[in-house]
């Protein structure tokens, strides 16, 4: 269970990202952040594994609060899978999935490339389920399709069997076929460890077939929060009506049909 507690971020430059979000996700759920742009769903993933410092309030991984106390024993039970994959591209497939074993082994050990034949073995069998040959392992990372990119990041993600995995945005740089591949992905492995899953994504049809539950975010606040069934158009309406989307100025939204309708429906 991963607990938020009346959790703010304010950003130095006094951008409040986070506005007292109270959150409680059950082990095993894969639970979807949607929301425009800027909504603030990077932000609250990240105090999951403390790359975030809330300004108040608290999360809490099945019991034990995240603190500078804590972070350390915390962190090897929560894997993070990235936008932009996140590899050492320069590095081979191998080195990068054991990569996800860095919060358990010393740098110098993994400096010096030596892991242990059953983490190796582990890494192989990652890669297995994500579908690469073992003919990709000693390929540089760099070289793959994105697709296959992300496959390394999810095999790497799930080295130390997380019990928390993050996923921010994980599909955002992939055509359609293939997001729907590694959430799939990601989603049968989570399953297979009864590990809990907050993935953000902006893509509402991926969100509905994805996610066990659904938590729109608007402006740092939680504004829907239920089941995939629940949340209609006119939620998908009124969580974007107004947002302004990635690559769209605010002049061109305002006279865009991406610039969504006027119902306004309650969603809390
Ligand atoms: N390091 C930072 N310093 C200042 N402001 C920040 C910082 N990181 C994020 N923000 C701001 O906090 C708000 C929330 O950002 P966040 O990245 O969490 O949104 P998001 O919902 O993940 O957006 P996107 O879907 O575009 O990734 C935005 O206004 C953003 O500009």
């Amino acid at each position: 269970m991963i607990r938020f507690e009346s959790l703010n971020k304010v950003w130095p430059d006094g951008t409040h990202a986070i506005r007292d979000v109270s959150l409680e996700v059950p082990r095993g759920q894969f639970c979807v952040i949607l929301g425009p742009s800027g909504a603030g769903k990077s932000t609250l993933l990240r105090a999951v594994n403390g790359l975030m410092q809330p300004s108040s309030g608290r999360v809490v991984i099945d019991g034990t609060e995240f603190n500078a106390r804590t972070q350390s024993v915390l962190r090897r039970r929560v894997a993070m899978v990235h936008q932009h994959f996140n590899l050492t591209n320069r590095m081979s497939v191998a080195a990068n999935v054991l990569a996800g074993l860095l919060p358990m082994v010393s740098t110098a050990r993994a400096m010096s490339g030596w892991f242990r034949p059953e983490h190796r073995e582990k890494a192989c069998e990652l890669l297995a389920q994500v579908g690469l040959s073992p003919a990709h392992l000693k390929r540089r990372a760099g070289e793959l399709s994105g697709g296959q990119q992300q496959r390394v990041g999810i095999a790497r993600a799930f080295m130390l069997d997380p019990e928390v995995v993050l996923a921010d945005e994980p599909v955002a740089s992939l055509d359609p076929k293939i997001s729907s591949d590694i959430l799939r992905l990601i989603r049968d492995a989570a399953r297979e460890r009864n590990a809990t899953v907050l993935c953000s994504l902006h893509q509402v049809e991926l969100a509905r077939e994805f996610g066990d539950r659904i938590v729109g975010m608007r402006d740092g606040q939680i504004v829907f929060d239920g089941s995939p069934e629940a949340f209609t158009d006119e939620c998908v309406e009124s969580l974007y009506h107004g947002a302004v989307w990635d690559d769209t100025t605010p002049e061109e939204a305002a006279g865009s049909s991406l610039a969504l309708g006027t119902t306004n429906v309650s969603l809390a």
